[in-house]
């Protein structure tokens, strides 16, 4: 079998004595959009600097195509990566700034130049090609930066937190553009992110990272629907994560006893082991509300503590009497069937299946 694109096998990277990555053993294939998230300060830019060759590994292997790469300098790698500040040069027009890579390269200049007015044209922003950086939108400049990396016509594109800068429309329109751009080139996107909302609009696969060690790597579903451990459940934030102890297993299900009841889930190859804890959690979306109290195994009796709306989307945000917090995801045309206040009791349920119980708590 062919190696994928990229190896990380046992990469660590140590700064002094202090370990900002250990251990991270992943691949990505060829054409993928990757995106890599976590909380701040988890190694995120670290490893992709790393694969960009501005840092190098201090234990490990990386490797591209099957080529170790952990000491090959960034202008030998066709890894080309896009800052959040796109260090774009002020006083070099759009075009010119696009030009730069290749002129290093030696490129000649009609090649250059059509070169160049090909990828501002692709990016939209063909009639900017003469101004001056400084007098273009953030959106405008983030074209020209993505133009200008492109050009080079690299295996892979690494963008560190490219749309942190924008507005919230712009970043809409730019995840659009980037999705779009990666299917069409069939380049492998590695992206890096705070953002979920990006992360689980645009990539393939998603790395979760916590303190320089990978959490979890999985489709954007897998990740969302069956979060690996609690940490993972916690950083994607539309759980609802309940602890207790196993109080029986039976086939595939378990009872977990916990402060708010007990609760029906599946084992899923857990391996559950009565009168010892687990937890488990269910998406926020997944969950119904009654006003009357329902039939099945999981129900919870809460109050309504307040309602967050996001665009057609609305969050409850509810606490039983034992102080157990429950988020529920509804589309807004549904909670408007139901009259509800701050303060209003009302039933939540949901399906064993839409259970996932976690590996490690
Ligand atoms: N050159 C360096 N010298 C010492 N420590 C460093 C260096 N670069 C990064 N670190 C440390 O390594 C850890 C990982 O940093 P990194 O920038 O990779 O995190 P990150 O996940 O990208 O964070 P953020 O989301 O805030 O950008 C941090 O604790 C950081 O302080």
């Amino acid at each position: 079998m062919t190696e994928p694109l990229v190896v990380f096998d046992k990469v660590q990277k140590s700064f002094d004595s202090f370990v900002a990555v250990k251990e991270l053993d992943f691949e990505i294939r060829e054409g993928e959009f990757l995106a890599i998230m976590g909380p701040s300060g988890c190694g995120k830019t670290t490893t992709l600097r790393m694969l960009a060759g501005l840092d190098a590994p201090s234990k490990g292997e990386i490797r591209l195509n099957g080529q170790l790469m952990n000491d090959v300098p960034p202008h030998e790698r066709d890894t080309p990566l896009v800052w959040q500040s796109l260090a774009l040069f002020p006083f070099l027009s759009a075009q010119e700034n696009v030009e730069f890579g290749l002129k290093m390269r030696g490129v000649g200049k009609e090649e250059r130049k059509t070169r160049a007015l090909k990828w501002l044209e692709k990016m939209g922003i063909l009639e900017f090609a003469d101004r001056d950086i400084s007098t273009l939108s953030g959106g405008q400049k983030q074209r020209v930066a993505l133009a200008r990396s492109l050009v080079m016509e690299p295996q892979i594109l690494l963008l560190d937190e490219p749309l942190s800068a924008l507005d919230a429309h712009l970043v809409i329109r730019m995840q659009a553009v980037l999705t779009d751009l990666q299917r069409e080139l069939g380049i492998t996107f590695v992206y890096v992110t705070h953002s979920q909302s990006e992360a689980f609009a645009m990539a393939d696969r998603v790395i979760i990272m916590g303190k320089g060690e990978i959490a979890q790597i999985g489709t954007p579903k897998d990740i969302y629907r069956a979060p690996a451990n609690q940490f993972v459940a916690e950083f994607v934030g539309r759980n609802n994560i309940l602890t207790g102890t196993v109080a029986s297993v039976k086939d595939s299900t378990a009872r977990i006893a916990t402060a708010s009841g007990d609760f029906t889930v599946p084992t899923n190859d857990v391996a559950l082991v009565q009168d010892h804890p687990a937890s488990f959690v269910i998406s926020a979306d997944l969950v119904h509300i009654s006003m009357k109290e329902p039939t099945g195994e999981n129900k919870a009796f809460c109050k309504l503590i307040s309602e967050e709306f996001v665009g057609s989307m609305v969050t409850l945000f509810l606490e039983d009497a034992e102080g157990q917090e429950f988020k529920v995801q509804m589309q807004e045309r549904e909670l408007s069937k139901f009259d509800l206040h701050s303060g209003d009791e009302i039933w939540l349920s949901w399906d064993t299946a839409s259970a996932h119980v976690l590996n490690e708590t």
